[in-house]
C-alpha cells in the first residue's frame, strides 16, 4: 500500500473528517429534478524474456519538428497486399518491428500487420502532426473543443506538467488525500460506526461508464487474493442486480464503505443505485453519511448532497479528466488504494509509458505503433472489429474497459471540419484460451471482419509454485502454447494480430497499459481528426429515457383517474393512448403497461399482453391525492 508521510495540513481529507456530520434535512440528490431533466453535461525475467530482450530494440528518444501536414481523406489511402508468409522473412519483421521497454517491462510486437514501409513512409507526415496535436493537449490545449474542455489525464500522473501551479496543487493535494485516507481506513483509524469488526471490510462502490470501468479492471486485475476490503459494485440501475449486492453483503453492510463515483454527479443509474443502497441502510437501522464517500466535480448535485448530509469523505473529480480517461484520478486511485493495490506504482508505470509514447519516432512510439496497426488494419474508417484477447484471467476486464475508451473516443459522426465520417473501430474479447472453445472458429475460418489483439503475460504464477503436470510441461506452457499457436493459426488464415507482453501483471504494467492505450487512442484520433474526448451521441439515449419516464407518468395519470372511477374503468390500449394525447406513442405505451403489469403495478382485466389489440388495463390501487394534484 502506498503511504505518505507528513499529512499535509489543508489536505482534503483532514478537512473533510474535521467536518460537522450533521443529519441531512435535504437531500438535493434524491429530490433533484426528474430524469428527462438531468444537468446535460456542460455544453460545450524468464528465458523466454532474456531472449526478447536481447532481440529487442532498444528506446531512442529523438526530437523532430514535426511536420504539419493536412490530414488527407482516410478512404482509399493503402493498397493492400498478401501478407508474408516466408518463416524467416517473418522473424526478420519481428525483430526489426519489435518495441521493448525495459523498465516497465513490456514489449509490442506488431510484427504479424501487414503494413509496408512504403505505406509508413506515406502516413509520416500525419502521424507528425498527431503528435504536434497531441503535444499541444499535453501543455494545456483546449483539445475538447465541443465543451470547451482542457484534456489533462496525462498530469495526474506528472504534476509538473500541469499548465498551472494550480492544477499541479490540485493534483498532488488529491493524492495525499486519497493516501491518508486509504490508510487511515486500512489501518483501521477509521471505523464504521456500529461494525462489530470495528473496521471497514468492504467497498461498495456505486457508478457506472468510467465511474465503473477502471475500477472493475483494476480490482480484478491487481486485487489480492485476500484484500482488507473487497470491493462490489453496484454499476447499473438494475433493481434485481443492486438486491444481489446488497444481500451478498448482508450484515457486512455495517462494515461497507460506500463509494459513490459520478464526475457530474447527476448520471441517473448512480443516483439510483445511491437511493437504493440508502434505503438498506435505513432498513438496516445504519447511519449512511457516516459510511459514505463522494467522488465527483465539485459543487454537483452529488457534492451538494454529500456536503449537505455530512459523509464522511468527499473527493474532487476535475473537468479536465474525462470520466473513460479517469483511472488514475480519485476515481481509480481511491478504490485501488482501498483494496491495498500500490497506487504510486500504478501512476509511475502510467507516467512510464507517457514518456515513452511522446516520442515522434514512429518506430519507437509503442502508442503510434498500435495507432498504425488500427490504422491499417480498419482502413482508417473502422472496417474491422478490435479482438482484445489477454491470455491471463486476471486481464479478464481489460477488454470491456477498452471497448468505452475506444468506442467513446473513437465512435462519431463528425469530424472536426464537420463532415458527416460515422468513425470508430468495435471492440470485443474476453480472454484466451478461453474464447478459442468459443468464437475463435469465426475468426479463424468465417466473416474477416477483424483483427486481434493478444495481450501476452510472460510471467505464469508467483515463483515457487509452478510444477509439472506432464513432464517438462506447465500448466502455464498450456496458456502460452494456445496463444501463440492461435496467433501462429490466425495468421495462416490472413487474419492479422498485434501483441502486446507484459512481464507480469502489477500496478506498474496495468497503469502503462492504460496509458499506452488512452495515447493511441489520442493519436488515432487525430489521424482521423476526430474529436476523441467528447460524446455527443449519449445524450440522445438519456433524452429519450427521459421521455419514456415523462410517458409513463401520464399513462398513471390516465390509468388511475379510471381506476378511481365507481365502478372501475378498464380501459383498452387505444383508449389510453387518447386520454394521454398521445396515439402517436402508442407502442411505447403498450411497453410501459406490460412492464408495469409484470411488476403487478398495472392489471390486466381482459386478454393478455400477448393481444395488445384486445386487453383492458386499470391499476390495482386508486390513488385520490394523485387525482387532485
Ligand atoms: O461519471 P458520470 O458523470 O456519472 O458519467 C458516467 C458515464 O456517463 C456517460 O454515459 C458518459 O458517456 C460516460 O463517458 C461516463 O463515464
Amino acid at each position: 500500500m502506498a503511504s505518505i508521510s507528513g499529512i499535509c495540513s489543508s489536505s482534503y481529507a483532514l478537512k473533510l473528517r474535521n467536518r460537522n456530520h450533521s443529519p441531512a434535512l435535504t437531500n438535493p440528490f434524491r429530490n433533484g429534478p426528474e430524469l428527462a431533466a438531468f444537468p446535460s453535461r456542460p455544453k460545450l525475467g524468464s528465458d523466454r524474456a532474456l531472449s526478447l530482450v536481447s532481440v529487442a530494440r532498444e528506446v531512442s528518444p529523438v526530437t523532430n519538428d514535426g511536420a504539419d501536414a493536412a490530414v488527407p481523406a482516410a478512404k482509399g489511402f493503402k493498397k493492400k497486399t498478401a501478407l508474408e508468409k516466408d518463416p524467416r522473412e517473418l522473424w526478420k519483421r519481428y525483430v526489426e518491428w519489435l518495441y521493448q521497454h525495459k523498465e516497465v517491462g513490456m514489449y509490442l510486437d506488431v510484427s504479424r500487420v501487414g503494413f509496408t514501409d512504403e505505406y509508413v513512409a506515406e502516413m509520416e507526415p500525419r502521424f507528425q502532426a498527431a503528435f504536434k496535436a497531441m503535444e499541444e493537449l499535453e501543455k494545456g490545449a483546449i483539445a475538447n473543443p465541443d465543451e470547451g474542455r482542457m484534456v489533462g489525464h496525462y498530469w495526474l500522473r506528472d504534476s509538473n506538467r500541469a499548465p498551472t501551479t494550480f492544477l499541479k496543487s490540485q493534483i498532488d493535494n488529491t493524492l495525499v488525500a486519497i493516501c491518508n485516507f486509504a490508510d487511515d481506513v486500512l489501518t483501521g483509524k477509521i471505523k464504521p460506526p456500529s461494525s462489530p469488526e470495528g473496521r471497514f471490510t468492504q467497498i461498495l462502490s456505486v457508478g457506472i461508464g468510467g465511474s465503473a470501468l477502471g475500477p472493475q479492471f483494476v480490482a480484478e486485475a491487481l486485487a489480492p487474493d485476500n484484500p482488507l476490503l473487497k470491493i462490489r459494485f453496484v454499476d447499473n440501475t438494475d433493481p434485481a442486480g443492486i438486491d444481489h449486492q446488497i444481500a451478498q453483503l448482508g450484515p457486512e453492510l455495517a462494515s461497507t464503505l460506500v463509494i459513490v463515483i459520478s464526475k457530474s454527479g447527476g448520471t441517473p443509474e448512480t443516483r439510483n443505485g445511491l437511493l437504493e443502497v440508502q434505503k438498506a441502510f435505513r432498513e438496516a437501522g445504519l447511519d449512511f453519511p457516516k459510511q459514505g464517500v463522494a467522488i465527483t466535480q465539485e459543487n454537483s448535485l452529488l457534492d451538494n448532497t454529500a456536503r449537505i448530509e455530512g459523509w464522511l469523505a468527499r473527493f474532487p473529480m476535475f473537468d479536465w479528466v474525462g470520466g473513460r480517461t479517469s483511472e488514475m484520478s480519485a476515481v481509480g486511485l481511491l478504490p485501488a488504494a482501498l483494496q491495498g493495490i500500490d497506487i504510486r506504482e500504478m501512476l509511475a508505470g502510467a507516467a512510464l509509458m507517457d514518456e515513452a509514447t511522446r516520442t515522434t519516432v514512429l518506430r519507437s512510439n509503442p502508442a503510434a505503433l498500435l495507432a498504425l496497426c488500427w490504422y491499417w488494419a480498419t482502413d482508417g474508417v473502422g472496417s474491422k472489429d478490435m479482438v482484445i484477447l489477454p491470455y491471463k484471467d486476471s486481464l479478464l476486464l481489460f477488454s470491456r474497459y477498452l471497448q468505452q475508451l475506444v468506442m467513446e473516443s473513437l465512435g462519431k459522426e463528425f469530424d472536426l471540419d464537420g463532415n458527416r465520417v460515422n468513425q470508430g473501430i468495435s471492440v470485443y474479447g474476453n480472454k484466451g484460451s478461453t474464447d478459442q472453445h468459443a468464437y475463435i472458429q469465426q475468426l479463424r475460418e468465417g466473416v474477416h471482419n477483424f483483427f486481434v489483439t493478444f495481450i501476452e503475460v510472460l510471467r505464469d504464477r508467483p515463483p515457487g509454485h509452478d510444477w509439472e503436470l506432464e513432464p517438462g510441461v506447465t500448466c502455464g506452457d498450456y496458456l502460452f502454447g494456445m496463444l501463440q499457436g492461435t496467433r501462429s493459426a490466425l495468421y495462416a488464415n490472413e487474419r492479422e494480430s498485434i501483441t502486446v507482453t507484459v512481464q507480469e501483471v502489477t500496478p506498474k504494467s496495468v497503469g502503462a497499459l492504460i496509458a499506452l492505450y488512452e495515447r493511441a487512442v489520442g493519436i488515432y484520433a487525430s489521424l482521423v481528426n476526430i474529436n476523441a474526448y467528447h460524446q455527443p451521441g449519449v445524450e440522445a439515449g438519456k433524452k429519450a429515457a427521459g421521455e419514456v419516464l415523462a410517458l409513463q407518468k401520464r399513462v398513471l395519470a390516465v390509468l388511475n383517474e379510471a381506476s378511481c372511477k365507481q365502478p372501475i374503468e378498464p380501459l383498452t390500449l387505444d383508449e389510453v393512448a387518447d386520454r394521454c394525447h398521445a396515439p402517436e406513442d402508442i407502442e411505447m405505451i403498450y411497453k410501459i403497461i406490460a412492464h408495469m403489469a409484470a411488476n403487478d403495478r398495472a392489471l390486466i382485466a381482459e386478454g393478455s399482453c400477448g393481444s395488445p389489440r384486445s386487453f383492458k388495463v386499470f391499476l390495482g390501487e386508486c390513488n385520490v391525492d394523485e387525482l387532485y394534484a
